[in-house]
């Protein structure tokens, strides 16, 4: 049984078709990458995946529990966690704080004060253990707002890790990194591959075909190929568009 399954994804914004029978499977374990030419259709993908958008038809399973049509929050709460794009931090406060924030249990505490106190340190625990998995482990206290770049990437994949999803999305997770960056997060994606299943909107090719286990290319809104990184390369349709060049 796949971990994250899509069947027969619609998409349509007005008279527009954005997704057309877009289908997808993803193992437990798997890196799976999608790309694919500007405006394709990916983020909308993405979208349809945590609950953003409600395909007009087809089905989205996890675990093989579907889940179509729920909410982004109850989405979440059944384990697919997604970095943005865009950066979603709050500056003012400190990395830990930010991760616990992203702590399911931590937010469903509301404002009881007791239960507060008690949960704290374990709260900064799992958080500490999340910032350590993206090697930020001693930049715990530093406010978001004065980490370079490269750790608000790694933060936001922190506060994504605490939710322990059992599936994660990255949208363009290198954009705005530099080349050590980029070299950062490949260690940080190679560690987590196999234990965790990811799913990764991605326009830097060699990044891509260098840890992907699989790779779906959209484009106009359907998935044109589909295979590992070898197989691609192989596949005339990416030959010939320059989204391989970099395989
Ligand atoms: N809410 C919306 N209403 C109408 N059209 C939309 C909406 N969201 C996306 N689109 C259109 O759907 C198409 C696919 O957009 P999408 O953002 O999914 O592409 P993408 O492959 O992620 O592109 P990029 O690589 O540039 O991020 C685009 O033409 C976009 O303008």
């Amino acid at each position: 049984m796949s971990m994250l399954e899509a069947a027969g994804v619609h998409v349509r914004f007005g008279d527009r078709v954005v997704l057309e029978s877009v289908d997808l499977a993803v193992a437990e374990g798997e890196f799976h990458g999608v790309m694919g030419p500007n405006g394709a259709g990916k983020t909308t993908f993405f979208n349809v995946l945590t609950g953003r958008v409600k395909p007009s038809r087809g089905k989205i399973r996890l675990g093989g529990e579907d889940v179509t049509g729920l909410s982004p929050h109850r989405i979440a709460n059944k384990g697919i966690a997604r970095s943005f794009q865009i950066m979603t931090l709050f500056d003012e406060f400190s990395a830990r704080d930010n991760v616990m924030m992203g702590l399911p249990e931590f937010r469903a505490r509301g404002l009881d004060i007791a239960r507060a106190a008690a949960g704290d340190r374990r709260f900064a625990e799992q958080a500490s253990d999340a910032l350590a998995a993206v090697g930020l482990a001693d930049k715990g206290d530093v406010r978001a707002k004065d980490l370079s770049y490269g750790d608000r990437r790694a933060l936001e994949i922190a506060v994504a890790l605490a939710q322990a999803p059992r599936v994660l999305c990255l949208d363009e997770p290198t954009s705005g990194l530099g080349s050590d960056g980029v070299q950062r997060l490949a260690t940080l994606v190679a560690r987590l591959k196999g234990k965790l299943t990811i799913v990764a909107i991605e326009h830097d090719m060699e990044f891509l075909f260098s840890l992907a286990d699989r790779i779906s290319v959209i484009h106009w809104g359907q998935v044109v190929a589909r295979g590992t990184p070898h197989e691609l390369q192989q596949n005339e349709w990416v030959r010939r568009s320059n989204l391989g060049k970099f395989a």
